[in-house]
């Protein structure tokens, strides 16, 4: 039975920080050293290969060729755009006005709710900050497990509920939107959710809690010299986002692709396969590479992460029964999958192949 929560699961495997507080960046006119990075990272351009960079497709959920959209889109780009996707609009623009509220508050009134350096939850810069020598242009707030309302209590004593209910029922939302999607991109794969095969993973994802991460790229003074959040895979199956009308999320495609932009879509909610979809796909869908990038016309972007995977204690393995294919990576759990990606980045995929 899955006992562990995620929160512990990065809580045991932290990483060593030297900074948790992000820079006060109401304060700095000019771009510090310390948020200075080399033009190798912040190139924004595509590697002008053969191919024009095309868009990420966006899928009408409620088309009746969705389900075959959406595993064209996994194997193709391991990213896509949703609409009609159920989630209603004033929620989404409620746990916005939250986020950016939160993240206009003084610095040292945000200080109140600090990740604490071996924590899983709460304000602090990203999370991959330690693998980079440079500090990102960002900015974050995490929630797992109902850390919401004792943050949301340190910040707003008075009027906490509204943070936490518009979070807690967001998460509700997010949690269903994800099942539905692993149900599609399961059958896209051969597979229906009582199958045999998979039917320990579909039952504990029940009890998932996932984790919603709060992200602010203030506006930037230097944007080509900054980044705001470095190249990175995310770790569980899937992840929902939303970002506010503007621009700064790009994908890396191969091929002399290069960098292509994610541009927000007005009730578009984005989708990307992580780590553990690309394993539980046998490699059949590319977990997707993706950065951000300061906004160039110096706009406050703001985002809402929803990582979606099972709870801390299950075991996640390629699907090869359908395709008689020959699994390409080990069984791994999902603690020790982050704690592999919490010591290696990107390179912990790597580690469990076969
Ligand atoms: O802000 C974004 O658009 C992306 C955020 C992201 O990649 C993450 O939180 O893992
Ligand atoms: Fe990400």
């Amino acid at each position: 039975m899955a006992t562990t929560s995620l929160s512990h699961v990065y809580t045991d495997t932290h990483l060593h920080y030297t900074h948790i507080v992000p820079l006060d960046f109401a304060a700095v006119d000019d771009l510090p050293e310390s948020h200075t990075w080399t033009n190798t990272h912040t190139t924004r351009a595509g590697g002008g290969g053969l191919h024009l960079p095309a868009a990420v497709p966006t899928i009408n959920l409620r088309s009746p060729s969705a389900a075959a959209l959406v595993g064209d889109a996994c194997r193709e780009w391991g990213m896509f755009q949703v609409t009609n996707h159920g989630v209603p609009a004033g929620l989404v623009e409620d746990v916005e006005a939250h986020a950016r509220r939160l993240f206009e508050l003084p610095a040292e009134q945000k200080l109140k709710a600090v990740r604490a350096p071996n924590g899983a939850t709460g304000y602090g810069v990203a999370r991959i900050s330690p693998f980079f020598t440079k500090l990102m242009w960002h900015e974050g707030f995490t929630i797992m497990a109902g850390s919401a309302v004792e943050h949301a209590k340190l910040l707003w004593p008075l009027h906490y509920h509204e943070f936490w209910d518009a979070m807690d029922n967001y998460q509700k939302k997010m949690k269903s939107l994800a099942y539905k999607l692993f149900l599609i991109i399961l059958k896209s794969l051969g597979y229906d959710e009582d199958n045999q095969e998979t039917s320990l993973l579909s039952a504990s994802l029940n009890q998932s809690e996932g984790a919603l991460q709060l992200n602010s790229y203030p506006s930037c003074p230097n944007p080509s010299r900054a980044i705001g959040l470095a190249p990175h895979t995310d770790s569980l199956l899937l992840t929902i986002l939303h970002q506010n009308d503007t621009n700064g999320l790009q994908i890396f495609r191969e091929g002399g692709v290069g960098w292509v932009p994610v541009t927000p879509l007005k009730g578009a909610l984005v989708i990307n396969v992580g780590d553990l979809m690309h394993i539980l796909s046998n490699g059949c869908f590319p977990t997707v590479y993706h950065r951000v990038v300061p906004n160039e016309t110096r706009r406050h972007r703001f985002s809402v992460a929803y990582f979606y995977g099972p709870p801390a204690d299950s075991t996640v393995a390629p699907l090869v029964a359908v395709g008689r294919q020959f699994p390409r990576f080990r069984a791994v759990t999902v603690r020790e999958y982050i704690g592999l990606k919490n010591k290696h980045l990107e390179k912990a995929i790597g580690l469990i192949k076969i």
